[in-house]
């Protein structure tokens, strides 16, 4: 069910419409619905459960990249949620929203010193390590700090996403995980490292996935892996399928959460029968965008129109700044006006006022506007706000959450002041 919708030809956040937000917050402001969140996290959790999974057995690990407002990781924290972070800004994000460390893995190609340091003080769940030089890395800092660090391996098992492809993770020519032909070896390196300690195995093949049979691919080539590790006496205790499921922004008709994880887990109980004797492992999932994207709109102010030769535009006051994803991957995201016009619809480009072509966040909506209507972009709830920028000394805009009919500021407007707060002029 939708949390943003049209009530009496005006559009609403739950009870709160949108007019409301944004006489009281101004634009542009990121909008989110609470309810959307906890919708969309309880599709994870609820499957999990439908198929006899409880958190020992299923562990949801919310991507924070596609949206990290401290907010929104408290409200996914206190269903459970653990987290699947990034970088160090991101545990510490996670550690002051009341998450709980022990639920945090760790991914991405480059971890410094210092993240590493950082994730092992907080005991993290695990390090899903991305190549070989990190895993010395890894083994050194434990030893530094007395610890042993948890680790998975990211494997890439080169399946094609079928995804856009800068979103496309899985593939032999991405920066990202470790060959899948090298992954035995690299394991048999980690096993023998004395500050290592192996726990799973990880992979992750792209984002916006509209099928789940990439994934069930993606998995029966991890399923053979494990298999192949225990014939070497390296036992996992978990396998982390990542996040990738796609989300509905224009007519696509992404896999129902529930399908995907019921044909997932009846493939993982069926092998565990077959090869070992039923024995439990831990699954875990890191989804960002089914969770984050539909929970969140833009909401924004239309600056002027302008008939120009060749197109109409709607210059509006959110930019490329604020939502990087139309200039990045020509991605597309709806557009509705938060009151509805009797008038005659014109064919606009949606544009911001920053100086480039590429500043755009639609293009050829037929929509009845006049200057000063507000437009909600919509679909915007993941990697809107966690990709904005200050391009053009643009402060960025202010995040709020609605719940019900109340709406709480959960991220204020920065000042153009704020914006140049940690510059100095030399002499
Ligand atoms: C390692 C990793 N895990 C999880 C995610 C979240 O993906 P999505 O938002 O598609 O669920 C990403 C982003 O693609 C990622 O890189
Ligand atoms: N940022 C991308 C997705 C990349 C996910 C991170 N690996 C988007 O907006 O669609």
């Amino acid at each position: 069910m939708s949390h943003f919708s049209c009530k009496n030809g005006a559009l609403y956040a739950e009870n709160t419409p949108l007019t409301d937000i944004a006489r009281r917050f101004g634009t542009p402001t990121y909008v989110y619905s609470k309810a959307a969140f906890v919708e969309n996290y309880s599709a994870y959790a609820d499957a999990c459960k439908s198929n006899g999974r409880d958190e020992n057995s299923a562990l949801v690990c919310y991507s924070v990249k596609s949206n990290s407002n401290l907010a929104v990781l408290n409200v996914l924290s206190r269903l459970g949620s653990g987290f699947d972070i990034v970088s160090g800004g991101e545990l510490l994000r996670v550690i002051a929203a009341g998450g709980d460390p022990r639920k945090v893995i760790f991914s991405g190609v480059g971890k410094s010193h210092e993240e590493m340091r950082l994730a092992l003080s907080h005991d993290i769940l695990c390090f899903n390590v991305e190549s070989i030089s990190e895993l010395h890395r890894l083994n050194e800092v434990a030893g530094e700090a007395g610890k042993q660090a948890p680790i998975s391996l990211r494997v890439n098992p080169n399946v094609d996403a079928k995804t856009h492809p800068y979103i496309s993770t899985g593939l032999k020519e991405n920066k990202f995980g470790i060959a899948y032909d090298d992954a035995l070896t690299t394991y048999r390196l980690a096993a023998d490292l004395p500050n290592i300690r192996v726990v799973g195995i990880d992979c992750h093949i792209g984002s916006q996935l509209l099928d789940d049979a990439p994934l069930l691919e993606a998995l029966d080539k991890v399923i053979e892996l494990i298999d192949r590790l225990a014939e070497d006496g390296i036992h996992l205790h978990h396998l982390d399928i990542g996040g990738g499921i796609g989300i509905t922004y224009d007519k696509e008709k992404p896999v129902p959460i529930g399908d995907y994880l019921t044909r997932l887990f009846a493939r993982i109980d069926q092998w565990r029968k077959q090869k070992h004797d039923g024995a439990p492992i831990q699954v875990m999932f890191e989804p960002g965008r089914s969770i984050a994207g539909n929970a969140g709109i833009l909401l924004t102010e239309v600056q002027y129109l302008k008939h120009a030769e060749a197109k109409n535009f709607a210059i509006v006051d959110a930019a490329m700044n604020d939502l990087m994803r139309p200039a990045m991957y020509e991605a597309w995201h709806g557009v509705q006006p938060v009151v509805q016009r009797a008038e005659e619809a014109k064919t606009y480009d949606i544009v911001g006022p920053v100086c480039e072509s590429g500043d755009w966040l639609a293009r050829q909506r037929s929509l009845a506007l006049q200057q000063g209507d507000l437009l909600a972009i919509m679909s915007a709830g993941a990697y809107g706000m966690t990709m904005a920028s200050n391009y053009n000394t643009r402060g960025r805009a202010a995040e709020v959450m609605v719940d019900g009919d109340r709406v709480h500021v959960v991220r204020q407007r920065e000042n153009p002041a704020d914006l140049f707060a940690l510059e100095s002029i030399i002499d």
